[in-house]
Order: structure tokens, then C-alpha cells, then sequence
């Protein structure tokens, strides 16, 4: 299990990240150029295929065991007025989740993933970041912790998704100190605010910009001063993913700010992610774009919960299907092409 001992050992884990296996990666792309059809012509499929054969290590790589995980915290500038939803919802909502009735219960159960949800002291709400750090060093590290401990090498594939009423403000704040610019160019509406509460997310935003920009030199302090805990956690789990060389598939605007620290200081983070899908939250296509990942679904949605990375599952399944099922030339007997 991962667990990082100290701020420090989270950080000189970003500078030692494990990189996919060449040999695995060459084989699979060999394996793809022999398939009875045209090179290339599966498209972004035949990537994947590749893509996971790298992180697996294998050339015949395989998706019987996808995890979902759901972290959910609660937010102190939630007070402030910046989502159209009461705080109460979170906890609501984690109770929905146990009972089965959330939409990523169903679109978990509909890619054949296994789901859990982690709670993370939703009596507590961190700092108000306008005013305060959100977290102590002691919380923000027992969040990412917590996100890295779920974490097990038995996983093929992870996806991470957030519940936290209020959580596209921060959000918006850690992109802002991570890759610049305004505030308004990284706040939205989130799960639906109006004109006013937007005015007050992108006040909150600027305020919290003001009071901590200077001191986010690096990711833990970024995540310390304007997380949250479940926006920690998922930090923690897909960088504990790296390290144990699993592939993630990102969900929406939350999980992608949730590592863009990480990514600003080690723009190589993301290459064991797949973008699964591109949020109708406007900030999240700047994040892929600095990302320099190309979604593989456009579908308008705006929930998190780790529900667009579910819907990308049978798109990962159907690559890998393909590139182990398919029979090669010389095993149809259909000539190849020059
Ligand atoms: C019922 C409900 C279910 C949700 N599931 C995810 N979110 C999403 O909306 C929240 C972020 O938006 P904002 O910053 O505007 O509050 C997060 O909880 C996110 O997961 C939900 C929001 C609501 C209301
Ligand atoms: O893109 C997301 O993850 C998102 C957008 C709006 C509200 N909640 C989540």
C-alpha cells in the first residue's frame, strides 16, 4: 500500500515517476500492425490498446478488474453562497451513493466496475480558502493518504471521482495558482450557480488568490492552501496509481484541478491518464488543453462522481477486445498490405 510519510516524500514521489514498459508498448504495437486491418485505422482505439500494454506491461492487456473510487469532502467557502446546492447534499449524496441511487452507482454497475466511497470528515469542513488555508499540513496529507491507501496493485484500471458540494471553487482557484491566469477564466457554473453566486465564486476565488498565491511553491502547498479533502485524496490515489504503473482514466473539471499541481511541476504526471471525457464546465477543456490530453468523449456532462470516466470503460474494453481478439493476417490468411 502507498502512503506517503511527510510533504516531503509526496513531492520526491512526483520527482521519481515510473515510466510504462517499452518492450510491453513495442510488442503491443507490432501486435496492432499484424491485425486483419488497415494500420491505424482503428483510430484512437489502437492507441489504447498500446497504452495499456505500456502500463501493464504485457502485449495482451486486460480490463476484468476497473475500480471507481468516490472521494467526498465538504468546503468552508461553501458558506459564501459559490454553489446553487446547500452543504447538507454531500452527506446526502454519500448516503445515496450506499444506497445505490446515484448516477455513478448506475454507470458503474453498467461498465462492470466495482465502486467504493470514501468520506472524508464531512463534519469538518476545511478552511475557507478565501480567508484561510484549507487544510493543515496534518490534514492535507492524511487526505492524500487516504486517497493513496485505496489504491491496490490488483486494479487494471482506476477511476476517481469527487462528490463535495462547492468544489469548483476551489477547483478554479488551484488551476488559477497552478498554470495562471484570472479567476474568471477557471470559474464556471459548476452544478448550476446563478449570475450572482457566480460573481461570488469568482470573488471567492480572487480573494483566495490574493491571500495565497505566493505561498503555493509547490503541489502540497497548492492542494494545503486551496483544496479540499476529497480533492486531496484523489491527488493521493492517482499519483499512488503511478507508482504502482496503473492507468486512470480522468473524470471532469475536479479530478483534472485535483492533480494540475502536479502536472505544472511534472508535466510527464499524466502519461499513465487517459482523458475519458471533456466537461461542459468551460475550465476543464483548458485544463485538458494544458494537459495536452484529447478527450475521448464529448457528452455535456457536468456531474463528477467519476461518471464520464465510467462511461469511457467500454471504449477502453472494446480497444483491448480488439487488439486480443482480432485474428492477424497470417492466421486469416488475408494479405497484407505494402
Ligand atoms: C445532487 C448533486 C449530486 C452531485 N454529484 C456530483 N455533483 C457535483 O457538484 C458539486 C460541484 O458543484 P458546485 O461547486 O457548484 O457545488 C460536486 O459535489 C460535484 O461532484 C453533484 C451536485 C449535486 C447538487
Ligand atoms: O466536470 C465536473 O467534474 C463537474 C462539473 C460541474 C459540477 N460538478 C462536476
Amino acid at each position: 500500500m502507498i502512503a506517503f510519510a511527510d510533504a516531503r516524500a509526496f513531492l520526491a514521489a512526483l520527482d521519481g515517476l515510473p515510466s510504462p514498459s517499452a518492450a510491453a508498448t513495442a510488442a503491443a504495437k507490432e501486435r496492432q500492425a499484424e491485425l486483419t486491418k488497415p494500420g491505424g485505422s482503428l483510430g484512437q482505439l489502437e492507441d489504447l490498446a498500446i497504452f495499456m500494454a505500456g502500463w501493464q506491461d504485457t502485449p495482451r492487456p486486460r480490463v476484468d478488474r476497473v475500480k471507481a473510487v468516490v472521494f467526498a469532502g465538504n468546503h468552508g467557502v461553501a458558506a459564501r453562497g459559490v454553489s446553487a446546492f446547500p452543504v447538507e447534499v454531500t452527506a446526502q449524496m454519500v448516503a445515496n451513493f450506499a444506497a445505490g441511487g446515484a448516477a455513478i452507482n448506475v454507470l458503474a454497475r453498467t461498465c462492470g466496475a466495482e465502486l467504493s466511497v470514501v468520506p472524508l470528515d464531512l463534519d469538518r469542513p476545511t478552511g475557507d480558502i478565501a480567508q484561510e488555508p484549507a487544510m493543515t499540513e496534518a490534514e492535507c496529507l492524511a487526505a492524500l493518504n487516504a486517497g493513496a491507501g485505496v489504491v491496490t496493485s490488483d486494479t487494471q484500471l482506476l477511476l476517481v471521482g469527487e462528490m463535495g458540494i462547492g468544489n469548483t471553487t476551489p477547483a478554479a482557484a488551484i488551476c488559477a495558482a497552478a498554470f495562471e491566469g484570472n479567476a474568471g477564466q477557471w470559474c464556471g457554473r459548476g452544478s448550476g450557480v446563478d449570475s450572482a453566486g457566480l460573481a461570488r465564486k469568482i470573488d471567492a476565488v480572487e480573494q483566495a488568490l490574493a491571500l495565497h498565491r505566493a505561498d503555493c511553491r509547490d503541489p502540497f502547498e497548492t492542494l494545503r492552501r486551496l483544496g479540499g479533502r476529497e480533492i486531496a485524496a484523489m491527488a493521493g490515489a492517482m499519483l499512488a496509481a503511478r507508482l504502482l504503473r496503473l492507468p486512470v482514466l480522468l473524470d471532469g473539471f475536479i479530478a483534472c484541478a485535483a492533480i494540475a499541481p502536479l502536472v505544472a511541476r511534472q508535466p510527464e504526471f499524466t502519461s499513465h491518464c487517459i482523458a475519458a471525457h471533456c466537461s461542459a464546465e468551460g475550465a476543464h477543456r483548458l485544463l485538458l488543453e494544458r494537459f495536452e490530453l484529447e478527450p475521448l468523449l464529448d457528452l455535456g456532462l457536468r456531474l463528477g462522481e467519476g461518471s464520464g470516466a465510467a462511461l469511457a470503460v467500454p471504449l477502453v474494453r472494446a480497444a483491448l477486445a480488439t487488439h486480443n481478439e482480432m485474428a492477424t493476417f497470417a492466421e486469416a490468411a488475408v494479405t497484407s498490405g505494402g
